[in-house]
């Protein structure tokens, strides 16, 4: 392959990526759980500083197996993670954390019998100074937690969960945020509410990586995102632009709101 068609390649994978050095970048990863059954396949990835990037996709793509290779908890096979081009393939969560890398799962993402404010310190745990520093800048995010230091996040709903994840995982003051799917399990204002929280933690200067089920919401709020499909990367672009791509929309998004909105009109209601 020539370097010419070896750019042209990366643009089409990375479609509206900006130039410059990328804070992470994961460059073609083949990772997986069972020896000999690889779930990413070959499959990119680039974050530049202040970006808030999507991974979406049909159920078992692969998306929260790549989030989870970004933060050391899948084996990578082959291909390589860097962080700002420094090489961090299969580095281990708590050294990344180190450097400035944060992770939010799905579920089972707080500490039940602990106090918000036991979570919290949880976050800090490698460098436990650092709370005094940084707990009123990561409440004044999460007004609500500020509010009920006290009370054991088994007893939270899970909207409230998820903002004690969050801000346990920002504690460290992190550079790049991993979320896998914030809005799993909400009611549909919640989900909005924790959209919008992420938007407003990207302002605050943190990159994000989200996965996504909701993948309209997510393209709503993302500056780029990739499309992945049986652990390859499939389409890539701004999130605006993937949410009108018509083979998008057939293929992940689903037409159903048109079709309901044009059976509506059809029928004159
Ligand atoms: N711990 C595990 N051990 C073995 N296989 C796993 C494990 N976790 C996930 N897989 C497999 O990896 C594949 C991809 O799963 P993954 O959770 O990454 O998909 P996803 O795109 O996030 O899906 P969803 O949208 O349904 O959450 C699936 O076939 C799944 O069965």
């Amino acid at each position: 392959m020539t370097p010419e068609s070896q750019t042209a390649t990366l643009a089409e994978v990375h479609r509206g990526a900006p130039s410059g050095e990328p804070l992470l970048f994961a460059d073609d990863l083949v990772a997986g759980y069972l020896p000999g059954v690889n779930i990413l396949q070959s499959c990119s990835l680039v974050l530049h500083p202040g970006e808030l990037v999507g991974i979406i996709g049909p159920n078992g793509a692969g998306k929260s197996t790549l989030l989870k290779s970004l933060f050391g908890l899948v084996n990578i096979r082959s291909g390589t993670l860097t962080l700002k081009g420094e090489e961090i393939t299969n580095m281990r969560a708590d050294a990344l954390v180190r450097r400035g890398v944060g992770f939010v799962p799905q579920t089972n993402n707080v500490f039940p019998s602990l106090t918000i404010e036991e979570n919290l310190q949880m976050g800090v745990f490698q460098t436990p100074k650092q709370y005094a520093e940084r707990v009123e800048a990561v409440i004044d995010l999460f007004p609500e937690l500020g509010k009920r230091r006290k009370q054991r996040a088994g007893a939270l709903s899970g909207g409230e969960r998820q903002m004690v994840a969050m801000a346990r995982a920002l504690m460290p003051e992190p550079s790049v945020l991993l979320l896998d799917e914030p809005s799993a399990g909400l009611s549909p204002v919640r989900q909005d509410e924790a959209f919008l929280r992420t938007r407003r933690i990207n302002k605050a200067g943190v990159s994000v990586v989200i996965v996504e089920q909701n993948a309209r919401r997510a393209l709503q709020i993302c500056d780029r995102a990739y499309v992945l499909d049986q652990g390859t990367n499939a389409y890539s672009g701004p999130g605006r632009d993937l949410m009108s791509d018509p083979k998008v929309i057939e293929l992940y998004l689903g037409t159903l709101a048109a079709d309901v909105e044009a059976a509506e009109e059809d029928h004159g209601a």
